[in-house]
């Protein structure tokens, strides 16, 4: 067997070592992350999956430098949390959650400009040729290109979804948190929501992702590995096709599962005794 040679291995972006984080309410203590080792490397697409409460958002939060590990390291871009000022990863890092409010009458270009200065108003001051432009080589990119002067007001759903994608590469960050972007769109939002993930990722080789999903389906063609949670801990992680198995699954979701792959979509279904697939 030959060496991978050290120059083939890409840097890493977001590390967790030995993590556990934990929160103290009336009912005691919840423990949300227990003991998760995670490496994830420039250019790697990584989808984290697991069922409600399974710990993605703390993951989340930790890769965004939203908060701190209870036990363990934490270290996003080389910073290691606690040790560095949180503004200076923070400014790296996108961050799209589907469940923030999208200014409603600012055009689609106003609102991706934002990501520029990184405020909720437009400071058309701040905002030069370099900004117009990549605005509208962003809007271009998640195909908003005919909606560049439509107010987000009258934007669908989806077309919201894609324009905050926009505004979050607008900074040029190195690594790119989607937290459930599929969440709630009709299935042709949804394709084309997933397409736009997929076209982003040809564009920028060396942009490093993380979709969370509760579902599989929701999962671009681009995702090259996974980690799967269950209770806060890890049951799998790795490269997508070794990690996303029948047993890795049906232990993350907790329920027997059939899991198939079809052109690089994933899809998963109950699995019933005796109505087993060939
Ligand atoms: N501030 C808090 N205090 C106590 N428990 C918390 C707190 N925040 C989150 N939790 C609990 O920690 C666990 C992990 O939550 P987290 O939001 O990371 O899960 P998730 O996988 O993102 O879930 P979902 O898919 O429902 O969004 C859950 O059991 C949640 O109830």
């Amino acid at each position: 067997m030959v060496d991978t040679p050290a120059w083939d291995i890409a840097p890493p972006v977001f590390e967790l070592d030995g993590v556990d984080v934990w929160a103290h309410g009336p009912a005691g203590r919840t423990d949300m992350l227990v003991g998760v080792d995670w490496t994830v490397r420039e250019g790697e697409r990584w989808a984290l999956l697991g069922h409600n409460g399974a710990g993605k958002s703390t993951i989340l939060a930790l890769a965004g430098a939203l908060r701190f590990p209870g036990n363990g390291a934490v270290t996003v871009l080389g910073k290691r949390l606690g040790k560095v000022d949180v503004r200076e990863v923070r400014a790296q890092v996108g961050a799209v959650n589907a469940a923030l409010r999208v200014p409603e009458y600012l055009t689609v270009t106003d609102y991706v400009l934002t990501g520029a200065s990184g405020t909720v108003q437009p400071l058309y001051g701040k905002y030069g040729p370099a900004e117009h432009a990549r605005a509208a080589e962003l809007i271009a990119l998640l195909g908003l290109e005919r909606l560049a002067r439509r107010e987000i007001a009258v934007c669908s759903q989806g077309e919201r979804g894609r324009a905050r994608i926009a505004r979050a590469l607008m900074p040029d960050p190195r690594l790119l948190l989607l937290d459930e972007p599929a969440n709630a769109l009709d299935l042709p939002s949804r394709e084309e929501l997933l397409e736009a993930i997929d076209s982003l990722t040809r564009e920028y080789p060396r942009l490093t992702l993380v979709i969370v999903t509760h579902h599989l389906e929701e999962l671009p063609t681009a995702v090259s590995h996974a980690l799967l949670l269950r209770r806060g801990a890890t049951v799998a992680a790795g490269p997508v096709r070794e990690v996303m198995t029948d047993a890795n699954l049906s232990e993350c979701f907790g329920i027997p599962l059939t899991v198939r792959a079809e052109d690089g979509r994933w899809a998963a279904r109950l699995r019933r005794p005796g109505r087993e697939v060939a």
